[in-house]
């Protein structure tokens, strides 16, 4: 019962998941992905990914659709065909390319989590965290660090951290844990602690080519 009552409390509505179009090699990501859903149906928070069925980002999505939660694909035209990212579930929102897909992705989501993956699950959780360094947004950014796949990515941040290229501040944008219940924990409890480079309106109108009205940064 106080379980129920922590979850329908969650401060998120929707997340957005990045992660890897191949299911990867050890059956544990594939359940990871699994458990991610799961975690996000019991807290009552809605899906926003990047589309499709494909390895993880198929499994996630599925899960939470099958929870009877709302899940939202954002897929670049020229990915649009089946044979390339599979049949999606739930609703799908076309855009014109990979720049708008992720600015529809963060702008939909109140917290950004990256589950494991490769290049474009790489490329696009460096994006929401720079985006984060700079005051475009104060979402919480999370990682999901399965059977230590992110070690080596931490480590490496921790060095730039040593040799003065991250502001230690900064290095606090990225929450990490081994699980999804641990990680959305955390990350409920997250708060920033950077300066911010500039005013998120700015960025939204100059650099996003938003409007005032249409937040990408809440
Ligand atoms: C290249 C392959 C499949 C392409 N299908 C994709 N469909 C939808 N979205 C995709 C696809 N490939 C990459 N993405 C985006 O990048 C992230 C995953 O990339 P990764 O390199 O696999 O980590 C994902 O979040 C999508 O937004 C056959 O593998």
């Amino acid at each position: 019962m106080e379980r129920e009552k922590e979850l329908k409390e969650s401060k998120f509505n929707k997340i957005c998941v990045f992660c890897g179009s191949s299911q990867g090699k050890k059956s544990s990501y594939q359940d990871a992905a699994i458990e991610l859903g799961k975690e996000l149906v019991a807290r009552n928070i809605d899906l926003v990914y990047g589309g499709g069925s494909v390895g993880l980002m198929g499994l996630v999505s599925q899960v939470v659709h099958d929870g009877g939660r709302h899940v939202l694909g954002v897929i670049p035209k020229t990915l649009m065909p089946r044979e390339i990212t599979g049949e999606t579930v739930g609703e799908v929102k076309a855009v014109a390319d990979m720049h708008q897909r992720k600015a529809e992705m963060a702008r939909q989501s109140d917290a950004f989590i990256a589950l494991p993956g490769g290049y474009g699950t790489l490329e696009e959780l460096l994006e929401v965290i720079t985006w984060a360094q700079l005051g475009i947004h104060d979402k919480p950014v999370g990682l999901l660090n399965v059977d230590g796949y992110y070690n080596s990515l931490l480590s490496f941040i921790d060095k730039a951290v040593e040799e003065g290229f991250i502001i230690p501040n900064a290095r606090h944008i990225i929450v990490s844990a081994p699980t999804a219940k641990e990680l959305v924990k955390k990350m409920e409890e997250y708060f920033p602690r950077h300066e911010r480079v500039a005013s998120q309106l700015s960025w939204e109108i100059e650099q996003l080519g938003y409007s005032s009205n249409c937040d990408i940064s809440r």
